[in-house]
């Protein structure tokens, strides 16, 4: 692509939404940022599309999102019959969000697809809960999870409710990439496409079946005798998961639920965190400083979109303890398998699903109660999509639980995406449960370390913005196939390269390091930020042991990333 001359064609073109002219003129003089704007075309990651909001291809903006829509709708139109055509909008409290949600449905109606919209902002998972409950035959979700509040998204859903997987992106992108930005999309007007009945709002009856569907995934015995009225400080930290979250709670009978204020209400700009990812302890800070005033042993949030949660526990020195995903995770599983088997509806062939590169600690506790473990590549779609074959085998009920170590959980199958309502209410239900007698659950993770094996399982990022860092990454990439066969200290067992495609799985851009007693590191580039990830995962004989070890080998591959970009 002329970066130049499309540039020149948007400054003459892009008018649609009035603050695209400015931020083109702004880019005129800063050859970096215009080089960045047009550089490529956003692409499909790990997410669906993922970019800063603003002028450009290579970001969110209404042009962008249309393109991305009549893409879509190209697809749909040559896969679906016309009485089939239906796709379901919901968007999360961002910046645009409304926007482009508006913008997606426009062109969708356009080219003769109906459309059902959600009124109100809602999670990621109502909006898989719809694309199935309306019959639909896609759906799209406005958002950019957890990234920082200048980012925006668009998430593509199939007639499963499960986040489109490799193979129909690529047919979806293929049909992107053949429009061009401006003479090839159609609109229709919002408004007259509501009042034709083109466009119908989601009705509240859905959100209620939703509701009831995350009440139906406890695993607990109607009899069991657990404190409902124990504190509990939540954060929706200003996106879309107050008042599905607050209602469930509700319902289930839970009493005295804190909600942060300042956090409370949608926000786009997430004014009190850096960024809006419960993986981030600065980001649960303020939900702690809450905790700590309201008395409350346990806090928990969720991300904008609200299919992430993540938590903080208080230890018996009064401190708040912030747990991983993958112990989250843990926690969830053992907590959901124990229950099964207690009240003996643990299902014949029981299926546990994570990704490769959630700790494999599952896998140990999996087999205690004779549940098999499957582990795909990352994307909580690959575990919708595992979800789907299940069902076409008659086995939906084997699956139990998929986790993955990025804070997302999912146990019931009305859904095909995690989902933050549900995992919110099994872990306030697994606090309550374990406080009524008289385990915390940092207590009861550190049962299931001493019975299972300590394992310390670290997540390092490390951000390469823009082209240069693309192509640093693909480099560093390159010369890890290449170098590595010693790992501070420590002999490489083997290296699994996953581009070669494993087990099965699909070609990934993915390093697995096997080092002696089942420790390993794995390197990755991200698919939903500009960031390689390093996962370090040490089994050692305590916890000294291990911090020591996992030190080490972060400091030779931030050395090495340095070295090499
Ligand atoms: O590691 P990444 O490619 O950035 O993905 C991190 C996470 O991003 C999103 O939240 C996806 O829904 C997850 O399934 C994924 O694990």
């Amino acid at each position: 692509m002329n970066i130049q001359m499309e540039y020149q064609r948007w400054c003459k073109l892009a008018n649609r939404d009035p603050d695209l002219p400015p931020e083109l003129q702004a880019m005129a003089n800063d050859e970096d940022l215009l080089s960045d704007a047009f550089y490529r075309d956003l692409a499909f990651g790990t997410g669906g599309l993922r970019g800063e909001i603003g002028a450009g291809t290579n970001r969110m903006n209404v042009y962008t999102v249309a393109k991305a829509s009549q893409g879509v709708a190209n697809y749909l139109i040559k896969n679906f019959a016309p009485n089939e055509r239906r796709v379901a909008i919901s968007r999360d409290s961002r910046h645009k969000s409304d926007l482009f949600a508006q913008v997606v449905a426009e062109v969708l109606v356009a080219n003769g697809i109906k459309v059902w919209l959600y009124r109100e902002i809602m999670p990621t998972p109502c909006l898989s809960f719809a694309v199935r409950q309306l019959h639909c035959a896609a759906g799209i979700m406005i958002t950019a999870s957890h990234n920082p509040a200048q980012y925006n998204g668009y998430k593509v859903y199939g007639v499963d409710g499960c986040q489109i997987t490799t193979k129909a992106a690529a047919i979806i992108l293929k049909e992107i990439a053949a429009l061009d930005i401006f003479t090839d999309l159609h609109y229709c007007d919002f408004t007259i496409a509501v009042q034709a009945g083109k466009i119908t709002y989601i009705s509240e009856q859905v959100t209620s079946d939703f509701i009831t569907a995350v009440l139906q995934e406890s695993p607990l015995a109607p009899q069991t005798k657990i404190d409902r009225q124990l504190k509990i400080v939540y954060s929706p930290l200003n996106g879309t998961g107050l008042h599905p979250v607050t209602t469930v709670l509700k319902q289930a009978g839970f009493t005295n639920i804190f909600t942060v204020p300042e956090q409370r209400q949608p926000d786009g700009d997430f004014p009190t965190c850096p960024l809006p990812n419960p993986e981030i302890p600065a980001t649960m800070a303020l939900g702690i400083a809450y905790a700590r005033q309201e008395q409350a042993d346990f806090f928990f949030a969720n991300d904008p979109d609200c299919d992430r949660v993540g938590i903080a526990v208080k230890n018996k020195q009064g401190d708040y303890v912030l747990l991983s995903g993958n112990e989250i995770g843990l926690l969830l599983l053992d907590y959901i398998c124990s229950q099964r088997v207690l009240n003996s509806t643990m299902p014949l062939h029981p299926e546990v699903v994570k990704t490769i590169v959630t700790t494999d600690l599952a896998v140990k506790i999996a087999k205690h109660y004779g549940v098999q473990v499957v582990s795909l590549l990352t994307g909580f779609k690959f575990i919708g999509e595992e979800i789907g074959r299940l069902e076409k085998l008659g086995r939906v009920d084997d699956y139990l639980f998929g986790f993955e170590e990025s804070y997302g959980y999912l146990s019931g199958t009305y859904v095909r995406d995690k989902d933050g309502v549900n995992a919110s209410f099994l872990i306030c239900e697994m606090f309550v449960y374990y406080k009524t007698r008289g385990i915390s659950l940092l207590t009861k993770l550190a049962q299931l370390y001493k019975q299972y094996g300590y394992c310390l399982n670290t997540l390092h990022s490390f951000e390469f913005k823009g082209q240069t860092g693309r192509a640093q990454m693909t480099k560093i990439m390159a010369r890890l196939r290449q170098s590595v066969t010693v790992l501070a200290g420590q002999p490489v067992v083997k290296l699994w390269d996953y581009q070669a495609g494993i087990n099965g799985l699909p070609p990934a851009d993915v390093l697995k390091f096997q080092l002696p007693q089942d420790s390993s590191v794995v390197v990755r580039p991200s698919g939903t930020e500009p960031k390689l990830k390093l996962y370090i995962s040490i089994q050692a004989a305590d916890q000294a042991a291990a911090k020591k070890m996992e030190e080490d080998i972060k400091d030779y591959f931030t050395n090495f990333f340095q070295k090499e970009s």
